[in-house]
């Protein structure tokens, strides 16, 4: 396998993961994106700029996590390891539970995909499969990569994704703390057993929840309703779950996003750009002396992108 690019351009969106019910299963993609340039050197080695999130925090050179995927899916269709310049240009916050590790992942992925001389020696279900060993679950990356709502699943070794209708009803409004926190931290705080009452009532909230995104935004509070994962996490992020249940008291369907602390309010649209999870979110977050970042961000409805913007001399 040859490389056959000089210069691509990739976009990745944030995302929502587990919106709730779905643990590690549904997921949202949001509209803030990564954008990375990938130049291929003469010289071997690794060259990394970083713009915006993460820039003097995030290694420069092969530990990189945009580096590590890229040069693990060349290694996967067994292509030759160029010299690389990268220059990311990152909006998604690092550490709060909105997918910064799946996009740069998934970002590393889809720039080895341009790069090559075949890309369709990679197609969506590999980088898909590629981006969840990298990550260690897919319902991130899934919808980084597809756009939209998503539920992934694994087959074996295989990861599969599908897309699920949003109902335009639905405006997704985030509140990001300040405050970091390791999705490896967040998980280490999970039971490895949990009841098979809770299990099974939570597979019937994860299955209303997909009615309640695609067709009956009504029922949304109580298809948010989460019995594994949330609770257990109270300690690591009290201040998120105090936010989830003050809003979720009034009425708003709150959730943790993926392994926290950015909460998501799945708001109902009341009036022409206007949602009550706004006003009950300010209004939440006004007494919290720490302060939060509000923000409506619509559903991501394209997914990820890469381009070739060069190919190499005499291609
Ligand atoms: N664009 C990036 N470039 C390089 N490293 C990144 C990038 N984005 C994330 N990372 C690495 O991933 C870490 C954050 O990943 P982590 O899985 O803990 O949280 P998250 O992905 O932001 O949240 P969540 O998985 O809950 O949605 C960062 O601290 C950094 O080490
Ligand atoms: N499902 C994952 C999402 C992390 O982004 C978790 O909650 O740990």
């Amino acid at each position: 396998m040859r490389i056959g690019a000089a210069h691509v351009r990739v976009r990745v969106p944030a995302t929502s993961a587990n919106l709730g019910p779905g643990f590690d299963a549904l997921g949202l993609a949001l509209a803030l994106h990564d954008e990375l340039e990938v130049h291929v050197l003469d010289a071997p080695g690794v060259r990394v700029d970083v713009e915006g999130e993460g820039a003097g925090v995030v290694p420069d050179d092969e530990r990189h996590l945009v580096v590590r995927a890229l040069r693990t899916a060349l290694d996967a269709v067994g292509a030759p390891q160029p010299g690389l310049h990268l220059v990311c240009r990152n909006r998604v916050p690092h550490g709060r539970g909105l997918g910064s590790s799946a996009a740069a992942v998934v970002a590393g992925v889809l720039a080895a995909r341009a790069l090559l001389a075949d890309p369709d020696a990679l197609d969506d279900d590999a980088v898909l499969t590629l981006a969840t060993q990298i990550e260690g679950h897919p319902d991130n990356a899934a919808p980084a990569l597809l756009g939209g709502l998503t539920l992934a699943w694994t087959d074996a070794d295989d990861v599969r994704a599908v897309r699920l209708p949003v109902h335009p009803d639905v405006v997704p409004v985030v509140a990001v703390p300040a405050q970091h926190l390791s999705t490896a931290k967040a998980r280490g705080v999970l039971p490895s057993q949990v009841p098979h009452a809770d299990a099974a009532a939570q597979a019937a909230r994860a299955a209303l929840l997909v009615e309640a995104l695609g067709r009956r935004p009504d029922l949304l509070l109580p298809a948010t309703q989460d019995l594994l994962h949330q609770e257990h996490r109270r300690p690591v992020m009290p201040r998120s779950l105090a936010l989830v249940d003050a809003l979720r008291a009034a009425g708003v369907a709150a959730v943790v996003s993926g392994a926290g602390p950015t909460v998501l309010a799945l708001a109902r649209r009341t009036g022409p750009g206007a949602t009550d999870a706004d006003a009950a979110l300010a209004q939440a977050v006004a007494s919290d002396a720490d302060g939060w970042r509000v923000t409506a961000l619509p559903v991501d409805t394209a997914g990820a992108s890469a381009t070739v913007v060069a190919d190499v001399a005499g291609r």
